[in-house]
């Protein structure tokens, strides 16, 4: 039998092996739960291997030495020697090879492409009429035109009701009429619109006859095909540097009563017919399915920055020595150290819950797109209530495990060297895009609140919210829980979020009752309405969890994971146990339980530490990171790395004659005076 852990090597830090050879399971089997096969896991590797093997689709240099033309420009010359590759790469209709091969070749910091793929094409795969998708679709995914999505505008991005672009059906010339009236009204941020597409699916309110239909979706050609110039009365452009993200293009456009004919409508499901009457579709939101889309992949574009940002620290925390534990012995590894282990190892328990669960959401997400196909709609208020919380809780948690890890690694990981902060700025967007955190928690507390009510008048309710309807102990079990039984930990989580859940509609029902509009109510209760909201996710994500650790049958792959779902549950429930304690559910006691079996389990973790982290098999070309090598090699390449600096290129800089020198001479000669 060879190692267990696949990446050891000869040549390799002596003590980033020695991690290695601990390892108690086999970390490829292991890659197959990540990504939920072990053909996915075997393909990832495939296709790092082969595009290790294309010299032109390596980064010319360090990411972070490139100015904001030059990785703009990057991106998209790696697009275009990918798109030479590409058959021979993936399978292009496989949405996981694709996402890696952008995530190897290009990295998190975008690509001309990137709203093309995640959101253009399938806004047109769910809203497109056939005619409309032989027009559009077909060409798209040859990419002969490319698209973004352009929704958010300057004055509004949550609130898409108050949208100021209009798309006036004029009956007279069967055309809509495309307007921004105002400087708040222009897009602004859409992906890609700056300066890559040609065409977009603007989200704009309908009117007709003066009546405001609310917002749909129009397709909008904004370049012309060959000279890449923009079309009359189109103004488009880049809205400037941001935190992160920075090859990418997002950008701004104007509409100066740009006519568009009627069929370039997104009519699958809603109609305006030539007389301008209305047809409306099976459900109002059905518009919102790219949003829908892109917030079901979350969780796992979330788990995968987390995981990298947790494969740099952790490699790096076993080839870092610093200090002493016992003073007779040589300088230890910091992940040696209790603390450094409590921040980083819930972290990658996290990474794995988020994993879990996000595969549950993108079956969810699969069925109820099938069933929209047939106009079928039932689910989509579950969904819509699911990806809410769950795009909120993983972006925010995601964001806390990324910066403890960029503190774990001390000095080196404020340097862009361990592309950590790179990472950050990237995944944090998350909180934003895609609906903004607040808000979306508040849309689960919405269908959190109907099914408290739907108990309080003595309704049986099920599925997601199917505990609330369940028999609740007075008080948590959780200190007689027999090893390996998570049942007594997940009840505890049930009463906890079911108590904040039933504390928030009792609010809002005595602020009702008082005689309060429903919308001011709502506004006095929405600090508890997105505790619930967060409760009752979180719940969810340690179920997911659980539920994956029960169906895996290779005995040391759900050992280690079980190991990591008792870190999981012991850390979140001492996260939110003060829900439990207010109420006397849990007690003093039972929370020194749950301390001791937390450090129990940092034990029990720390010798899969890298292992655990290695499991998520990401390659050091797409790491992009001096600290996360795989070798271990760390303190050489950073010399090597800094090498790469501009400011390097010769001794003295000209700043030096111009600024520097005149200061120190003129305050030499200030002191000799
Ligand atoms: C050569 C080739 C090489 C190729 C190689 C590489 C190729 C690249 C491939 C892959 C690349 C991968 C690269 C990855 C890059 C990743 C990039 C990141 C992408 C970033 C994208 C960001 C995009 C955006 O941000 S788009 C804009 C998003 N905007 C929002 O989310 C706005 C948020 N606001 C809202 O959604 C709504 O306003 C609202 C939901 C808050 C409220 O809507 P409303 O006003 O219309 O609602 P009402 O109040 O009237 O009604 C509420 C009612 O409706 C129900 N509801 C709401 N939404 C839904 C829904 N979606 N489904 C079902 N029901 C819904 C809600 O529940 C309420 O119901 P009630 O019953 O309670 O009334
Ligand atoms: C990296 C990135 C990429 C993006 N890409 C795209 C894209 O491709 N296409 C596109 O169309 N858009 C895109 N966007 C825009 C993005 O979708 C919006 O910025 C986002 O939906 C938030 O809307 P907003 O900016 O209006 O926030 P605001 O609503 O102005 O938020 C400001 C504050 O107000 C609060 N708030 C607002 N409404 C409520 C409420 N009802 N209740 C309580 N609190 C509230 C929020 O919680 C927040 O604290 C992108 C944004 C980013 C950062």
């Amino acid at each position: 039998m060879g190692n267990l852990n696949k990446e050891i090597r000869d040549g390799d830090h002596p003590d980033i092996t020695e991690e290695r050879l601990k390892s108690t399971f086999d970390t490829h089997k292991m890659a197959a739960q990540i990504y939920n096969s072990q053909r996915a896991a075997d393909r990832r590797n495939e296709i790092t291997s082969a595009v290790l093997k294309i010299p032109e689709l390596q980064d010319i240099k360090p990411l972070p030495f490139l100015s904001r033309e030059e990785k703009v420009e990057e991106a998209a010359r790696k697009i275009g020697i990918l798109s030479e590759h590409l058959y021979d790469l993936v399978n292009v209709n496989d949405g996981a090879e694709l996402y890696h091969l952008n995530n190897v070749v290009i990295g998190g910091e975008g690509n001309p492409l990137a709203l093309h793929g995640v959101m253009f094409i399938p806004v047109l795969q769910a809203q497109a009429t056939d005619e409309q998708k032989k027009k559009w679709l077909y060409r798209a995914m040859k990419r002969e035109i490319i698209g973004t999505y352009a929704q958010t505008e300057m004055g509004h991005g949550s609130n898409l009701r108050k949208l100021e672009t209009t798309a006036t059906y004029d009956k007279a010339t069967e055309e809509f009429v495309l307007n921004s009236p105002t400087t708040t009204s222009m897009k602004w941020w859409p992906g890609n619109l700056g300066k890559s597409t040609n065409y977009a699916v603007v989200v704009a309110t309908l009117i007709i006859n003066e009546k405001d239909y609310g917002p749909h979706s129009f397709m909008v050609q904004l370049r012309d095909e060959n000279t890449h110039k923009p079309l009359p009365n189109i103004e488009v452009g880049d809205i400037g540097p941001k935190m992160a993200y920075n090859a990418t293009d997002n950008g701004f456009l104007k509409l100066n009563h740009l006519r568009i004919p009627r069929t370039n409508m997104l009519m699958k499901h809603v109609k305006v017919e030539k007389d301008g009457t209305y047809i409306k579709p099976p459900h109002a939101k059905m518009s919102y399915s790219a949003m829908v889309h892109v917030r079901a992949h979350m969780n796992n574009t979330m788990a995968y920055f987390l995981a990298s940002s947790l494969t740099i620290a952790v490699r790096y925390s076993s080839i870092r020595r610093q200090g002493h534990i016992n003073p007779k012995e040589p300088e230890v590894k910091v992940l040696e150290y209790q603390t450094q282990q409590h921040r980083l190892f819930p972290h990658i328990a996290r990474a794995y819950a988020f994993s879990f669960a996000g595969a549950e959401t993108v079956r969810l997400y699969e069925k109820v797109k099938k069933d929209m196909e047939s106009g079928e709609t039932e689910l989509m208020a579950d969904l819509h209530a699911l990806t809410s919380g769950l795009k909120s809780v993983v972006t925010y948690l995601t964001m806390q495990g990324i910066e403890q890890a960029r503190q774990s690694c001390g000095g080196h990981g404020y340097s862009m060297a361990s592309y950590i902060s790179e990472i950050y700025g990237i995944a944090i967007g998350g909180c934003t895009y895609e609906g903004e955190n607040m808000v979306m928690l508040l849309q689960l507390a919405r269908y959190l609140m109907k099914a408290a009510k739907a108990v309080k008048e003595g309704k049986k309710v099920e599925g997601l919210v199917g505990y609330l309807s369940a028999p609740d102990n007075r008080h948590s079990l959780i200190d007689r829980t027999p090893e390996k039984s998570y049942d007594t930990y997940l009840k505890t989580f049930e009463h906890i979020a079911r108590q904040q859940i039933f504390r928030a509609f009792d609010k809002l029902e005595k602020m009702l009752t008082s005689g309060l509009p429903h919308s001011e109510a709502w506004n006095k209760c929405s600090v508890e309405l997105t505790r619930a909201s967060r409760l009752h996710t979180r719940l969810f994500i340690a179920q997911a969890f659980a539920r994956r650790v029960h169906d895996v049958v290779d005995f040391h792959i759900k050992e280690a994971l079980d190991d990591l779902l008792h870190l999981h549950l012991n850390y979140e429930l001492l996260d939110v146990a003060s829900y439990a304690l207010e109420d006397g559910h849990l007690c003093g006691e039972q929370m020194n339980f749950i301390r001791s079996e937390l450090y129990r389990s940092l034990g029990k973790i720390r010798p899969n530490a890298v292992s655990y982290v290695d499991a998520w098999e990401l390659s050091d070309m797409e790491l992009r990171s001096v600290l996360g090598r795989r070798d271990g090699h760390v303190y050489e390449n950073l010399y090597k790395w800094a090498q790469n600096s501009s400011l390097n290129r010769t001794d003295v800089l000209p700043v030096f004659e111009k600024y520097l020198k005149p200061l120190m001479m003129s305050a030499r000669k200030n002191s000799k005076l």
